[in-house]
């Protein structure tokens, strides 16, 4: 999909009513992702963390399993809010599983990553400029 065709203001209110969702008693930091399908539909997921800390799992990686597990596996964008931070820069960035998970079901240089603080302020990468020379499927097989 091209990037002027993902429809980012929709991407951000989805993932902004996903926040309420968010489990983070451990952390109090609290994200949510909204995940959009090639064929256009929008998965939705928050951080949900847990006393023994690191069966914990992050927004992101909730919004594309729980795609991947409705039959998903073509995705074009997602994008990431978290709640304001006293002293934080306002947008959160994936972390390196996350990434590479990213990197197992989309093509890095067409997988469009929004980080949003609300819907007139946010940036646009790629997977691939997040995550350079990433590893792959491609570096198993021919
Ligand atoms: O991009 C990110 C970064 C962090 N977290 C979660 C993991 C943990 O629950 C909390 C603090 O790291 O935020 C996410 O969900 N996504
Ligand atoms: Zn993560």
């Amino acid at each position: 999909m091209e990037k002027e065709k993902v429809p980012v203001r929709l991407m951000i209110q989805r993932a902004k009513e996903a926040l309420g969702f968010s489990y983070a008693p451990y952390s109090d930091f609290r994200v949510a992702a909204s995940l959009l399908t090639t064929g256009g539909t929008v998965y939705t997921g928050c951080n949900i963390e847990n006393a023994a800390y690191s069966p914990g799992n992050c927004a992101e990686r909730t919004a594309i399993f729980k795609a991947v597990s409705e039959g998903e596996r073509d995705f074009a964008a997602i994008c990431i809010v978290n709640e304001d931070q006293k002293g934080g820069h306002g947008l959160c960035p994936p972390c390196g599983m996350c990434r590479q998970v990213m990197m197992e079901f989309c093509r890095p240089e067409e997988f469009f990553i929004i980080l949003a603080a609300d819907e007139d302020h946010y940036e646009i990468y790629t997977l691939e400029e997040l995550f350079p020379l990433g590893f792959g499927s491609g570096n198993l097989k021919e």
